[in-house]
């Protein structure tokens, strides 16, 4: 089944220019087959007016709930959001229920994914047994299943020695860590930055727990060569001694969610949970700090974090709530209007730290259109304003500080292996 698509403009990741173009694209193998004009014959064509066809997004940190929480989110429902967001790979975490650390558990997930079909699902598995940090899982064996890199996210692990330990065993196999890095010592139960905190009532958590880890798996990757992911980086000394270690050559890549970019702890309006969110939005220097990190290239990835939870769950008082903010149906748009429209950084190079970055980061294919690669494709619509809508979101998560917000570049189309999943505001 070839199809079609016409009428879009695509975006050359070498030059940033646009140009208007016709992709062929082959659903039996799930491959791109032309781009250009006079192709052959399709099976079905589609009509864009005017949008930029985008290598899919890939994000590297999503939480689909499934097993476990499948009130909060589900495998499909998950990949189905990514999708209405542009994305076509979606890395997911382990900290479901019961926790991805066993190969069969990694493997389970797979095949629900697969039988899902919406986007790629790679599972992330567990750094340590049941995220307990205290005994490492099999790496080879989760390797072998699936897993695409280990973290015991949504958790530090504490123990430094099973840390060192847990690098030397995931480079023998050659896998990442993507750390959620949060000494619990110092993170306490704070929930808000140490302003909003004061002004809500709640206890702290300090910046400190995040960076002090940080630092101390810097130099654990260092020593042991392996290579090290830094998940939702958030503070401005955890972002300068990502910094330091690149230009030491550590083998380390960095993520920044999309509401760490665009929130401080100033955003906090009222006290509502909707802001509740782990690492919490911190001060306008650390905003500003990853911003400059972001753009220099010290955080190579966009990854959304995205967290849903149930409006119950969210309903609670702050210091009961659960913490976490969904992100993917609206992290492009969101970026593109107040990051590429105001002039900090170019569409391209928006489209390369959403794509072609997280690709060569977790060693996947993708993250840019040719012929003889994988059909994962978007197209966006840059000039049409919308008002984002929870209520429109196919995740079942609302939980997000942007509703209302206006915003362009929302994705019209999807293609995920050369099949349509989304179109016209509807997932297949
Ligand atoms: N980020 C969050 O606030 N929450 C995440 C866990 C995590 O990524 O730390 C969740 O699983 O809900
Ligand atoms: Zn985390």
């Amino acid at each position: 089944m070839k199809r079609k698509i016409t009428g879009g403009r695509l975006l050359d990741l070498t030059d940033g220019s646009l140009t208007e173009t016709e992709i062929l694209v082959d659903e039996d193998s799930g491959l791109v087959v032309a781009i250009g004009f006079d192709l052959p014959a399709a099976d079905e064509t589609i009509e864009l007016h005017g949008e930029v066809l985008l290598p899919g997004f890939i994000d590297l940190h999503v939480h689909l709930r499934e097993p476990g929480f499948e009130h909060k989110e589900t495998i499909q429902s998950g990949a189905r959001a990514a999708a209405a967001g542009g994305f076509t790979k979606i890395a997911c975490m382990p900290n479901t229920n019961p926790p991805l650390d066993s190969a069969a558990k990694v493997q389970d997930v797979r095949e629900r994914a697969q039988a899902a079909g919406a986007a790629g699902v790679f599972p992330i598995a567990c750094i340590t047994e049941g995220q307990a940090g205290k005994t490492l899982t099999d790496y080879q064996a989760l390797k072998e299943a699936g897993a695409i890199a280990l973290s015991d996210d949504g958790k530090g692990v504490q123990d430094g020695g099973l840390m060192r330990e847990a690098f030397i065993r995931a480079a023998e196999v050659g896998l990442p860590i993507a750390i959620h890095a949060e000494d619990e010592s110092i993170a306490r139960d704070g929930v808000f930055n140490p302003g909003a905190a004061a002004k809500y009532g709640v206890s702290v958590q300090h910046g400190e727990s995040e960076s002090a880890m940080i630092a101390r798996d810097l130099l654990l990757a260092e020593q042991t060569g392996a290579k090290l992911h830094i998940c939702h980086v958030s503070v401005e000394p955890a972002v300068a001694l990502i910094r330091w270690a690149k230009q030491r050559g550590v083998r380390v890549t960095a993520e920044v969610t999309p509401h760490h970019l665009l929130l401080s702890e100033d955003a906090i309006e009222r006290a509502d949970p909707v802001y509740k969110v782990n690492p919490p939005l911190r001060s306008e220097a650390d905003r500003l700090a990853c911003l400059e990190g972001f753009l220099d290239g010290t955080l190579d990835v966009i990854a959304t974090d995205h967290a849903p939870h149930s409006a119950e769950e969210k309903a609670k008082p702050l210091s009961a709530a659960p913490f976490g903010i969904v992100g993917i149906e609206t992290v492009f748009p969101l970026l593109y209007t107040y990051l590429v429209e105001t002039g900090h950084i170019s569409l391209r190079d928006l489209v390369l730290r959403m794509s072609t970055r997280p690709a060569e980061a977790f060693g996947l294919t993708g993250g840019s259109i040719r012929v003889g690669g994988p059909a994962d494709i978007t197209a966006v619509d840059l000039d049409t304003e919308r008002t984002i809508d929870p209520e429109k979101f196919y995740s079942k998560g609302r939980n997000t500080p942007f509703a209302g917000w206006q915003a362009k570049g929302f994705s019209q189309l999807t293609l995920f292996e050369g099949k349509v999943i989304y179109k016209n505001e509807e997932v297949r």
